[in-house]
C-alpha cells in the first residue's frame, strides 16, 4: 500500500507532510455511512446569504475561489452542529483529472468527480479569520458532492468566469453571486470534527457534509480543468487532482442529521 500512497506522499501540492505530526482530527476523511452515528440533537443548518457581499472570483494556484466581505453578519450560517453563527468568507471547488475521482471526502469509498466547500469563520468568538483559522472551532466548511448529470444553471454563471482566471493569481470583479443555488435542497449532512485540506493543515474545522450531490454535466466538469496551476508565461500546467489524500480517522466519530 505503501506504494501506491508514495505518488500522493511526495505530491507536489502539500509539501508539507501528508499528515501534520500528531494530527488526530486531520482531513478529508472516508466516510462510512453504516458506521455514522444518528444524532438527533442534530439542529436543521440555517443558511442566510446575502448575494451582494460577493467581491471578487480568482486563481490562487491551487482552485479558484469566489471570495465574499466577511466585514459584517450579512452572509452567515447557524444551527447545525454549530455553537455560534459563522461568517462566510469564500468557496472553492477540488476536482480529478477524470470523472472517476476529485473529490475530497469518499462515501463508502466512492470518489465524487469534484467537491464544493464553503468556508466560513467564528466571527462570534474570534476578532478575525487569521486567528479562527488555528482554534478547534474557528471554522465551519460546508462540503457538497458534484455529481455528474444535468447541466447546473447557477454553476454556469461560475463557469463562464473561468477563462478569465486561468492563469494562477488572475483575478476578475464578481459583484452578484447567492451560493445557495449550489446547496442541495436535502437538509440531510453528516459533520465530524477535522481540519483543512490545504496549508496550514490546522485543526479548527467542523465539517457539515451534505448527503446529496448537485448534478453538473461534463462541459462544466471540463470548465474547471482548462484551469491551470501555473502563472501567465510559465510552462502550462492542467489545474487537476487538486485532492488530498485521505486521512486517517482515528479517534473519531461521523454523526448524522438523518436515520
Ligand atoms: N480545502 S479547505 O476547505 O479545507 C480550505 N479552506 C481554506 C484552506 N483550505
Ligand atoms: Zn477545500
Amino acid at each position: 500500500l505503501q506504494v501506491k500512497l508514495l505518488p500522493f506522499l511526495l505530491h507536489p501540492l502539500w509539501q508539507s507532510p501528508l499528515t501534520i505530526p500528531g494530527g488526530t482530527r486531520q482531513s478529508p476523511i472516508n466516510i462510512q455511512w453504516r458506521d455514522s452515528v444518528y444524532d438527533p440533537f442534530l439542529k436543521p443548518l440555517k443558511i442566510s446569504y446575502d448575494p451582494t457581499t460577493c467581491l471578487h472570483i480568482w486563481n490562487n494556484g491551487y482552485s479558484f475561489l469566489v471570495e465574499f466581505d466577511d466585514s459584517a453578519d450579512r452572509s452567515i450560517i447557524v444551527g447545525g452542529p454549530l455553537e455560534n453563527q459563522y461568517r462566510l468568507k469564500q468557496f472553492h471547488f477540488h476536482w480529478g483529472a477524470i470523472n472517476e475521482w476529485g473529490s475530497e471526502h469518499t462515501v463508502d469509498s466512492k470518489f465524487y468527480p469534484a467537491e464544493l466547500h464553503l468556508v466560513h469563520w467564528n466571527a462570534v468568538v474570534y476578532p478575525t479569520f487569521e486567528e479562527a483559522v488555528m482554534e478547534g472551532n474557528g471554522l465551519a466548511v460546508i462540503g457538497v458532492f458534484l455529481k455528474l448529470g444535468a447541466h447546473h444553471e447557477g454553476l454556469q454563471m461560475l463557469v463562464d468566469a473561468l477563462p478569465a482566471i486561468k492563469h494562477k493569481d488572475a483575478v476578475i470583479e464578481f459583484d452578484v453571486f447567492d451560493p445557495s443555488c449550489l446547496i442541495p435542497s436535502c437538509p440531510d449532512y453528516w459533520t465530524y470534527a477535522g481540519s483543512l485540506t490545504t496549508p496550514p493543515l490546522t485543526e479548527s474545522v467542523t465539517w457539515i457534509i451534505k448527503k446529496q450531490p448537485i448534478e453538473v454535466d461534463e462541459n462544466q466538469l471540463e470548465a474547471f480543468r482548462m484551469l491551470l496551476f501555473t502563472s501567465d508565461g510559465e510552462e502550462e500546467k492542467r489545474m487537476v487532482d487538486n485532492f488530498r489524500p485521505l486521512q486517517p480517522l482515528m479517534n473519531r466519530t461521523v454523526r448524522s442529521s438523518f436515520q
